[in-house]
């Protein structure tokens, strides 16, 4: 029987690649639902035509653009407005919501999916890193199934293997642009420059974050609570190449490691078929020619992220939602040019050493929500006060 997916954030680069891996292969999936922002209501309105969606089967945040989508396809209105993903997971009958929404507005569609039912194919990790223990405690066990690149690469490393044989995380990091620069250099770069990834073709947001290297400060904290490992067993290493993308290494001394060219379709073809491969989702590596696979360790004092979320997962409660929602602030003031680069991990540094009351942990959905409306309010003040 076909798997039924449907996609939160079908519109942007992981949206629109599960599209591609669904349509190459028909016979395994079927789309039955499309939800998006609305940024690009002409995309979203191609992509309903070409998997036959009904306008009840698709969400759009914005207000307007849901207007427009409805009036193009014709069928009646549209699920829209800011719980439209969670409204589009609470209606439409799905075997597996792939949540690829951008930031951590992407908690509740993640908290519906889990209430669903439906296993959640998790590339919005912005939502496990908010919502932590609430996220885990809402899940049956193995309802998560990650998207994202390294995680994926370790749950296939894991597979067949016992808890308690593990010794060892290690995340693979490709460095981004700005490996070798050092902090003075760092001073005057762009967000033109930080949207040159080396190695992935991504949205903005988690492009910037690569850069940063909180998108590896993320996901630390995102492999911490899919794996249960403490962070001090959890290593990054810098892999230029991004090739091996992630490892496990085990207590008698041997690592696993998963490695594949750089697509994400593997990772999301693996995510909407679990805990079956899909044949041909991306290209092999070819053994046959010379390669060469480097790794060296991440510069903690040009590049604080990963420090700083490491610090705040072991202080725990909503303390990784606030790293999270002043990172999101922060990066929103430097698209804008309202502050440098190395700023954004100076924000989170402030915005956490002044966030002890958020250090318990929650009760509820509504205080993580507070939590990160408290932090991107004060990273937004830290923003306006220093300027560029
Ligand atoms: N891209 C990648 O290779 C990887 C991405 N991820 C993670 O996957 C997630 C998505 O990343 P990516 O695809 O790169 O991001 P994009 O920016 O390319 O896409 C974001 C998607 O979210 C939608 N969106 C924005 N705001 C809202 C909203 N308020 N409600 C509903 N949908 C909204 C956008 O719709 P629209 O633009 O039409 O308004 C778009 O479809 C992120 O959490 C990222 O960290 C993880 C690993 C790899
Ligand atoms: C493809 C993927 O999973 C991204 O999260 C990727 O890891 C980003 O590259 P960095 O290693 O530069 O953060
Ligand atoms: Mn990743």
């Amino acid at each position: 029987m076909s798997t039924r997916v449907l996609i939160l954030g079908s519109t942007g680069s992981i949206g629109t690649q599960a599209l591609e891996v669904i349509a190459a292969h028909p016979d395994r999936f079927t789309v039955v639902g499309l939800g998006a922002g609305g940024a690009q209501a002409d995309l979203l309105v191609r992509q309903a035509a070409a998997h036959g969606i009904p306008a009840a089967s698709i969400g759009v945040a914005d207000a307007t653009a849901a207007g427009v989508v409805a009036d193009a396809l014709d069928g009646g209105p549209v699920l829209s407005g800011p719980d439209a993903m969670t409204a589009l997971v609470e209606t439409v009958d799905a075997d597996v919501v792939l949540n690829a929404v951008v930031g951590s507005l992407g908690l509740a569609p993640t908290l519906a999916t889990l209430r669903s039912g439906a296993r959640l194919a998790l590339a919005n990790k912005e939502s496990l890193v908010a919502g932590g223990e609430l996220v885990l405690a809402a899940a049956a066990p193995g309802q998560i199934v990650p998207v994202d690149s390294e995680h994926s690469a370790i749950a296939q490393c894991l597979r067949g293997g016992s808890a308690a044989e593990v010794d060892r995380l290690v995340l693979t990091a490709s460095g981004g642009p700005f490996r070798g620069f050092t902090a003075a250099q760092l001073e005057s770069v762009t967000p033109e420059q930080a949207g040159r990834h080396p190695t992935w073709s991504m949205g903005p947001v988690i492009t910037l974050n690569s850069a940063t290297l909180v998108n590896k400060a993320l996901e630390v904290i995102e492999a911490h609570l899919l794996f249960g490992v403490d962070y001090d067993h959890i290593d990054v290493t810098v892999h230029p190449q991004s090739i091996v993308h992630s490892m496990v290494t085990f207590v008698d001394g041997a690592t696993i490691a998963k490695a594949s060219p750089p697509s994400m379709k593997l990772p999301i073809a693996l995510a909407l078929g679990w805990p079956d491969r899909v044949p041909g989702a991306s290209s092999a590596c070819d053994f046959r020619a010379a390669s060469t696979w480097t790794f060296e360790p991440v510069d903690d004092a040009v590049f604080p992220a990963i420090e700083l979320a490491r610090d705040a997962g072991t202080r725990g409660g909503c303390l990784t939602a606030v790293y999270n929602a002043a990172n999101e602030a922060a990066a929103e003031a430097f698209f804008a040019r309202r502050i440098t680069f190395p700023r954004i991990t100076g924000i989170i540094a402030e915005v956490l050493a002044a966030a002890d009351q958020w250090s318990g942990s929650p009760g509820t959905v509504e205080e993580v929500f507070a939590a990160d409306a408290w932090a991107r309010t004060r990273a937004r003040a830290l923003v306006a006060r220093v300027g560029v």
